[in-house]
């Protein structure tokens, strides 16, 4: 990673003298600014926004979405929290705050000094609130992502006006495959700048990447390096993780500049092609805890310790902690196919046996496949979720198997490991499996037999260890039937099928309601009006829990502080016009063409409205992405 880009502070008049002419003239000179903050300033300018007045606003999550990015990045988020807490104890009462952002620059979590943190609100130094430069220009934690370097932001450099009584100094975190995972960030009164803060910031960053990194290659063989032996153990060290068969499966960012390596080489290469060392001497070192020097092809010399090794018949891996509250148990709001789905899911937990979700689009099949993973002795190595519908056939391989160096057209330069590689030592989740193409179910069905993985292009297979979950609304017999889908795949697949119901089918329609509202509106007693509750319980739900959700969340949008009774009022008009219609006549079957023109018609008109963001398109169809994907399909819109 490059050292600090915006380290030195500039000169006020010279800050001034460019404000003014971005202002008058709508660029810089090239000169005027060091070199990322002038490339940060134009970014801001391209985005739109104005340095002075109004502040046009930037995006913050529900609590609900909050409540999701937490889910997701449990992991970072539970590593990060103490290096959080200690650097709080370092910069306590110097009116400063330390807060986490996602790889988006969502803030995640702020610990901060009781006088500062008002302040710091009115600007939104607050979870949810999007740091993105895209909407608040240049700042610490969107530059240092746009960047992927560390930075300090002071005062005036902020782009816009408002953030100048700010002082902010971010460090990226990676994730031990070299990909940003999120960015850590000391903000606090320009008056208080202290130089400290960047290197600060930069240790704890390291320390958060090295604990992600120990995690997620607790299994497997590890390789610490340093130019000197007492630098060994600590953030200055360069980590490696190794594949039974030397290929090198992550590292950490200092081991990729030791070695000279760009990113992607994590998963595109043997060690032996970087040190000249092999797998004998690994196996032989890791059976102590001693430093050996290694003599480079420069004539410069490399310490390193070498742990773990399971794979090579050295030590079994310690058994995981057990789950502070089980995930499973927390789906159980009391229907008993649910019930029953979530006993049978316990009893293979931790047994080699492939999960199929069966179950109608957004009947929560991707949150039961992250609730296994979570309860089980995985739950602290990678959940891996790959959409087989919502990428093209050709991409799909790449992402899956990964590929070397110039294996095809537009391949990144230095390859991928692919997401199946990812996922070793924890889940691999595909959803959608029944869209898979057939090429691939036949790819895929030598990796779930061999348990290797060749990546495009060529090269030594590679040993993957995952659980296998796997997702669809499609009746799979069918499509095996009908030669779409291979029944061999379908039985490795198929360990343990589990299906899951639709709301309209489910006897807990008011607990879940219930829940959802107590995760949207935390500490509000809100609930519905027994005719909204009534015409709910009689609705057919076609969207399921998707639809039930995204319902609920405009409703809580649309309430007043005082109000605790969801009402007609609060509901989307089109969705208070189907809850009071009667269920509509089957469609004669010469209409057919007509609904298909019809609906061509409204998902063109809606994708338009939301200027081709099918995300958004979406929701405002009341559909899964997936489901708009496939219908894209069906309508050869795509
Ligand atoms: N128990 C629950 N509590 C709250 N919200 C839920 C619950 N289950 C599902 N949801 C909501 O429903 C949405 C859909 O869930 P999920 O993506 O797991 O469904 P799916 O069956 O995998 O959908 P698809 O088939 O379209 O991929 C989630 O984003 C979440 O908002």
């Amino acid at each position: 990673m490059p050292s600090s880009l915006l380290a030195a502070r500039t000169p006020p008049a010279r800050l001034r003298e460019a404000r003014r002419r971005l202002l008058d003239t709508g660029d810089l000179a090239d000169d005027a600014l060091a070199p990322a903050l002038t490339r940060s300033w134009r970014r801001s300018r391209d985005f739109g926004l104005a340095p002075t007045g109004r502040f046009a606003g930037a995006p913050h999550a529900s609590s609900a979405q909050l409540a999701r990015a937490l889910d997701h990045q449990h992991e970072f988020v539970a590593h990060a929290r103490p290096v959080m807490e200690f650097l709080f104890d370092q910069t306590r009462d110097t009116d400063s705050m330390v807060i986490l952002a996602d790889a988006q620059g969502m803030v995640l979590h702020a610990l901060g000094d009781a006088g500062f943190v008002d302040r710091a609100q009115r600007v939104a130094l607050r979870p949810g609130a999007s740091w993105h430069e895209q909407w608040r220009g240049t700042n610490a934690i969107g530059t240092a992502i746009a960047e992927a370097a560390p930075v300090v932001v002071h005062g005036s450099e902020h782009y816009l006006e408002r953030n100048a009584f700010l002082t902010c100094t971010a460090a990226p975190i990676a994730d031990p495959a070299g990909r940003l995972l999120g960015v850590l960030d000391i903000s606090g009164d320009h008056r208080g700048y202290h130089r400290h803060t960047l290197a600060l910031v930069r240790s704890a960053a390291r320390i958060i990447e090295h604990r992600l990194f120990d995690t997620r290659h607790a299994a497997g063989l590890r390789l610490r390096l340093h130019a000197q032996p007492e630098g060994l153990g600590t953030v200055t060290e360069g980590l490696l993780a190794l594949s039974e068969d030397g290929w090198i499966v992550g590292a950490n960012g200092v081991a990729l500049a030791m070695l000279g390596l760009p990113p992607g080489s994590i998963g595109a290469l043997t060690l032996e092609r970087v040190l000249p060392l092999d797998i004998a001497t690994l196996a032989a070192w890791s059976r102590g805890s001693a430093a050996h020097a290694l003599k480079r092809a420069d004539g410069s010399t490399l310490w390193l310790r070498v742990e773990g090794g399971r794979s090579l018949g050295v030590r079994p891996a310690a058994p995981a902690a057990p789950a502070v509250a089980d995930a499973l148990a927390r789906l159980d709001t009391g229907d008993s196919a649910m019930q029953a789905a979530i006993g049978r899911a316990r009893r293979v937990l931790d047994k080699p046996i492939a999960l199929l979700l069966q179950g109608e689009s957004g009947v929560g099949k991707e949150l039961f496949a992250r609730a296994v993973h979570r309860s089980s002795a995985r739950r602290d190595a990678p959940f891996v979720a790959v959409n087989c519908a919502a990428l093209p056939e050709t991409l799909i391989e790449a992402e899956l198997f990964g590929y070397r160096p110039g294996a095809f057209t537009g391949a990144a330069r230095d390859g991928a490991p692919g997401r199946i590689r990812e996922a070793h030592g924890g889940t691999l989740f595909l959803d959608e499996i029944g869209d898979m193409p057939s090429a691939l179910q036949t790819r895929l069905l030598r990796v779930l037999q061999e348990r290797e993985v060749v990546p495009l292009g060529g090269g030594r297979a590679q040993a993957v260890d995952f659980r296998l979950i796997c997702a669809t609304h499609r009746n799979l017999r069918e499509a095996i039937d009908a030669g779409r889908f291979r029944e061999d795949l379908y039985y490795r697949l198929n360990g343990l099928a589990l299906q899951l119901p639709p709301l309209r089918q489910r006897g807990d329609q008011a607990a879940l309601v219930a829940g959802m509202l107590r995760e949207l509106l935390p500490g509000r007693d809100v609930r519905l009006a027994p005719e909204v509750a009534h015409a709910f319980a009689r609705h057919r739900w076609p969207g399921n829990l998707r639809q039930l959700h995204n319902a609920l969340a405009t409703a809580c949008a649309l309430l007043d502080e005082h109000e605790d009774e969801i009402g007609w009022g609060h509901l989307s008009d089109d969705l208070a016009e189907d809850l009071r219609e009667r269920p509509a006549p089957a469609a004669p079957v010469a209409d057919a063409v007509d609904l298909r023109a019809q609906s061509e018609r409204t998902v063109r008109q809606v994708i338009e409205a939301c200027a081709g963001n099918l995300s958004e398109a979406a929701r405002r169809l009341g559909i899964s992405r997936n489901t708009l994907y496939r219908k894209l399909r069906e309508l050869r819109l795509r």
